[in-house]
């Protein structure tokens, strides 16, 4: 009974030293998924039309090096963004024949989660991983430890010196990182609404999305019920910018101090972890 005691501490010891590399590295998940993104290897294989693309190719075609890519790609692939379709012994940074015969026979195909990863797919979620992959909005998760033991405020408003909607407002490329991101999050859910239980929009004519960022919910939903007359509410500064569509119609404002008038309202609050850090939750329910 001791021994076995004895036994099964020793392995839960050697599997947290294994571990804990999840937590010294763990960054390099956000990063390397990043890295792909700008690159744009979602989006060139998904124009590829399902066929593989080499590594030489895709090299070729982003710029950057086989090796440099193969490493990226060997990250990826091992997490099922992307797909290596054939063995290869593999692609050095030594520039011998065999070496290149290796790149140009490894090539590489979308999954299901690479193509979450295209820009301009339907249901690309690649503007949140950008939006939460910045430094603004990683740099607050820094100091976590500070904001429990200080109970202070959130802290993106600590570390920036303001509230995420008033650093957008002065920071008109971090707003756009940030709508983009948001109508990503729209397609796919409003989407799921309209397939899930289209009966909730019958019988409505006018309906304002409290918070509705560029607008993408409304374009969406009116695409499926055109009947309904669309007011896209928003800060000011968002409004300003938002997608212009027929039938709907932009109205800047803050909700804390009212919202038009509409035969329904819905105020649809974002997952995108980086609102809890901003305390937006909070001051959505309190509303
Ligand atoms: C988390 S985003 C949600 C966007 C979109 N509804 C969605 O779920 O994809 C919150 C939105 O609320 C807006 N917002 C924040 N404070 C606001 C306020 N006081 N009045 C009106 N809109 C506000 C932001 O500009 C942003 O577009």
């Amino acid at each position: 009974m001791m021994e076995e005691k004895i036994k099964k501490e020793a392995e839960e010891e050697a599997q947290a030293q294994v571990d804990i590399w999840k937590y010294v590295f763990g960054f390099t998940e956000m990063a390397v998924v990043k890295c792909a993104i700008e690159l744009g290897i979602p989006d060139f294989l998904e124009g590829q039309d399902g066929q593989a693309m080499t590594l030489d190719g895709l090299s070729a075609a982003l710029g950057c090096s086989p090796s440099s890519l193969y490493r990226i790609m060997r990250f990826l692939t091992n997490r099922g963004i992307f797909r290596q379709v054939n063995q290869a012994l593999g692609c050095s940074s030594q520039n011998s024949t065999s070496n290149a015969i290796a790149c140009s026979s490894i090539t590489y195909v979308q999954t299901p989660l690479s193509r979450l990863l295209a820009r301009n797919g339907e249901k690309s979620m690649a503007a949140i991983v950008l939006l939460e992959s910045s430094p603004v909005m990683l740099s607050p998760w820094l100091g976590l430890g500070r904001r429990v033991l200080a109970n202070s405020p959130p802290p993106f408003d600590t570390y920036h010196g303001q509230d995420l909607w008033s650093y957008a407002q002065n920071n008109p490329a971090h707003s756009k990182l940030i709508n983009d991101a948001m109508a990503c999050d729209a397609r796919v859910a409003v989407s799921a609404m309209i397939n899930g239980c289209p009966q909730v929009f019958e019988g409505i004519s006018s309906l304002v999305d409290v918070g509705g960022g560029d607008g993408t919910a409304l374009h969406t939903l009116l695409k499926a019920c055109p009947w309904i007359r669309g007011i896209n509410f928003d800060l000011p500064h968002v409004v300003s910018v938002a997608l212009r569509s027929d039938g709907v119609e932009h109205v800047g404002g803050d909700m804390f101090h009212s919202v038009p008038n509409a035969d329904a309202a819905f105020i649809m609050v974002s997952t995108v972890s980086g609102c809890c850090m901003t305390g937006e939750m909070t001051s959505v329910s309190a509303y």
